[in-house]
């Protein structure tokens, strides 16, 4: 019945048709997004909109949904998870009750409620033992013994109390949400997120939401979760995304990454830049038909002062060292021309006549260029005496140096912190000036202006399938649509507009796995959040990439020095007992004093190893491991990703090799550490597993992070002997 209301009242806004001023216009788009949202909300949550009951000592009971409802004469139906009201759903405990008497989740399928658990609260019905329980324990190993699908799920129904905790956390400052695997980091920041959106809707709606993540298959597993709580408008990105306009889509060594990533980057772009107003040795002749202008060391040194003094980024520096240059030559020029003192505006006129003079304005374009960060960049690790300028060793350059190929340059990941490092530096170039110093700039617009006409009818075509699809086609017109989906200015939501600009500041950010972020990237990020409203969430312990961090003070106390604070998940709801105690064996490896979280469930099935004659057997295994309606992970060092890849590929029909769309569907993929990070499978195979530990420094971690992605079953094969660290394994006899 409300979905008809809203979609009544969604109808009625879009009969207004077309007419009328602007502000009506955009009034009732503005009006039409709302209801259009809303109706996406009700059909996301269909499925176990109510999830629980609270029944109070004072008042009478109360129902806990995905979102708040009420009827039409406004009162509660239901009351959203997030309210205040709600919160005794998930911390009261018999020692704090919190009024309330009995806590019911129902279990619902569609619309129909197929399973109660209660727990009482009553304190004098309960023996000491379960007064310590866990909330709503029975809803919550139900949920947890479930079949995973490839995608995250929410977990409104069964949040645990220190979950609680962390996603009703302030919205100010920095959070710390530091926890081993399994114990809900990555759900619980998601659930924050929401949270934050409906208790601070008016700031966050106007400032947005970012969430970083690992990488693309990462954030396609997470991405359902919150427009299943209700919210939509939220940007997730990868760091390498987070450039307008660059993707990065090749890959770095990982010595070249840590490099790049390291904190003292931030100077070596800044030399890279200063290396670009250099002044010449030589006087700079410029031949002018009668008489020649000589631009000598002194002029060059007083215009770059001034520049440099105006504290401007460089590209808009550019016009104070010019305006200089140019007052000089001017009267160099008036004395060739036996004219003696000139007024100001003649001396005007003689500026803007030279101004425009070619060789002027290539002896400028040499002295101080015009320069993109791109172009920063290319220039920088094209030049071997560039990068000994900018301060990088005769080792670093042999492992930065790249030639420039002809198709164009393919950024990494790493190289995107740098990018808006030195994007920081050069500001903005007048569009103009951009426009009339491209080069083939006629040709490169011609063809531009076609893939956009291409673009336009492909989206449209889009556009028109997709309202057929939905029989939304008598709400919203597709040209609309396509606008909107193409990103014009006048239809974009909050995340849209963020993502395509560079100098965004979000209200919050979310880091996910964020240990494997570098010093640059860090960088990068607290740009966006100037007002330090972040929740980071992560393990210190699964640290992989070499320049990831080694402490939450190394990476915030630069930024946020006695200003973020920590707490601390310790059970995990991934992994079972049998296979955490194998986990936390290697644990050890990682760091002594290093302690594995807790486990809640037990399955009664240890882990096994088994000793192969051949790495290619892996192929045949992997097919009798099959989880049928479930997925399995066969976890391989880096370096035989592609050999065994193609192993399992060969033996198992549906089985993928690597982080490609449709990896999270397949029955079988076969992944690295790092493409697994953050992932669950209900059973896992891990291959080499001594390969994996001796494959980079960080090898424990990355075992570690291997042994955490089951949540039930788990294999390991290896060719030579077994790291006595997996000793607890249960040796299966070869076939
Ligand atoms: N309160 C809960 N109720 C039901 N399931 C939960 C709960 N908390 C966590 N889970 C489940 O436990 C699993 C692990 O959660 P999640 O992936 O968020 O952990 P993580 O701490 O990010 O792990 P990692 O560090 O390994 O990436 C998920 O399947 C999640 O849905």
């Amino acid at each position: 019945m409300l979905r008809e209301r809203t979609r009544g009242q969604l109808d009625e806004v879009l009969a207004q048709g077309g007419g009328g001023t602007h502000q009506n216009r955009s009034e009732r788009d503005s009006f039409a997004g709302m209801y259009a949202e809303r109706l996406a909300r009700l059909w996301a949550v269909e499925n176990g909109l109510c999830f629980g009951r609270l029944d109070l000592a004072q008042e009478g009971p109360l129902y806990i949904g995905r979102l708040g409802l009420s009827d039409d004469d406004q009162a509660r139906l239901l009351i959203d998870w997030r309210a205040p009201v709600a919160q005794p759903f998930y911390r009261a405990t018999p020692a704090a009750p919190m009024g309330v008497t009995r806590r019911r989740h129902l279990q619902t399928k569609g619309r129909r409620v197929i399973g109660l658990d209660d727990d009482l609260l009553d304190l004098d019905r309960l023996s000491e033992a379960d007064r310590a329980t866990l909330n709503g324990e029975a809803a919550l190993l139900a949920a947890l013994d479930e079949k995973r699908t490839g995608r995250m799920r929410d977990i409104v129904a069964t949040i645990q109390a220190e979950q609680d905790r962390v996603i009703r956390s302030d919205l100010n400052g920095v959070l710390v949400v530091q926890g081993g695997p399994g114990t809900g980091k990555t759900v619980v920041a998601l659930h924050r997120a929401a949270y934050l959106l409906y208790t601070h809707r008016e700031r966050l709606a106007r400032r947005g939401v970012l969430i970083v993540g690992p990488n693309l298959t990462f954030l396609r597993y997470i991405e359902q979760v919150l427009p299943s709580l209700g919210e939509t408008d939220v940007l997730l990105s990868t760091v390498g995304e987070l450039y307008p306009g660059i993707t990065a889509t090749a890959r770095e060594s990982a010595p070249a990454a840590a490099i790049k990533g390291s904190a003292r980057m931030a100077e070596v772009v800044a030399r890279a830049l200063r290396d670009r107003q250099r002044v010449p040795r030589e006087p700079v002749d410029i031949p002018m038909g009668n008489f020649t202008l000589r631009l000598d060391q002194r002029t060059c040194e007083a215009a770059k002062s001034r520049a440099v003094r105006s504290r401007r980024p460089h590209n808009q520096a550019r016009a104070v060292f010019v305006r200089h240059v140019l007052n000089v030559l001017a009267k160099q020029a008036a004395k060739a021309l036996g004219r003696g003192m000139l007024e100001e505006d003649e001396l005007a006129d003689l500026r803007e006549d030279l101004r425009t003079e070619p060789a002027v304005k290539s002896a400028l374009n040499r002295l101080w260029p015009y320069l993109t960060p791109q172009q920063l960049l290319i220039g920088l690790f094209g030049s071997r005496p560039r990068m000994a300028y900018a301060g990088l060793s005769d080792a670093e350059q042999d492992i930065l140096f790249r030639e420039t190929p002809r198709g164009g340059v393919s950024w990494t990941e790493a190289d995107v912190p740098l990018l808006d490092e030195a994007a920081e530096l050069l500001g903005d170039i007048d569009p103009q000036v951009l426009r009339a110093t491209a080069m083939q700039a006629e040709e490169e617009l011609a063809a531009a202006r076609r893939a956009e006409e291409a673009e336009r009818d492909s989206e449209l075509t889009y556009a028109r399938e997709v309202l057929e699809l939905t029989g939304m086609s008598d709400m919203i017109d597709a040209e609309r649509l396509a606008a909107r989906h193409r990103g014009d200015e006048n239809y974009l939501t909050t995340a849209e507009r963020a993502a395509g600009d560079r100098t965004w500041a979000y209200g919050h950010i979310i880091v996910d796995e964020a240990q494997e972020l570098s010093p640059m990237a860090w960088r990068m990020l607290m740009r966006r959040s100037p007002n330090r409203s972040m929740t980071i969430v992560g393990d210190i312990a699964q640290t992989g990439s070499a320049a990831g961090a080694a402490s939450w003070g190394q990476v915030l106390d630069p930024y946020a020095r006695g200003r973020w604070r920590e707490e601390t998940l310790t059970v995990n709801y991934r992994t079972p007992v049998e296979l955490m105690a194998v986990a936390a064996d290697v644990l050890t490896l990682v760091g002594p004093d290093l302690k594995a979280p807790d486990s809640v469930r037990e399955t009664g099935v240890p882990p096994w190893a088994r000793k192969l004659a051949a790495a290619r057997e892996i192929g045949p295994i992997a097919a009798g491991e099959i989880v049928e309606g479930g997925r399995l992970a066969v976890i391989v060092p880096a370096s035989r990703a592609a050999e065994l890849g193609e192993a399992v590929t060969s033996a198992v029909p549906g089985a993928v090799a690597g982080p490609v769309p449709g990896a999270l569907e397949a029955p079988v993929v076969v992944l690295t550490v790092a493409d697994a990070k953050g992932l669950e499978f209900d059973a896992v195979l891990i291959a080499e597993p001594a390969e994996i530990l001796a494959e980079s420094p960080r090898g424990p971690s990355d075992l570690y992070v291997a042994l955490t992605r089951a949540t039930s079953r788990l294999g390991v094969l290896h060719t030579g002997d077994l790291p006595p660290a997996l000793s607890r394994c249960e040796r299966i006899p070869s076939p």
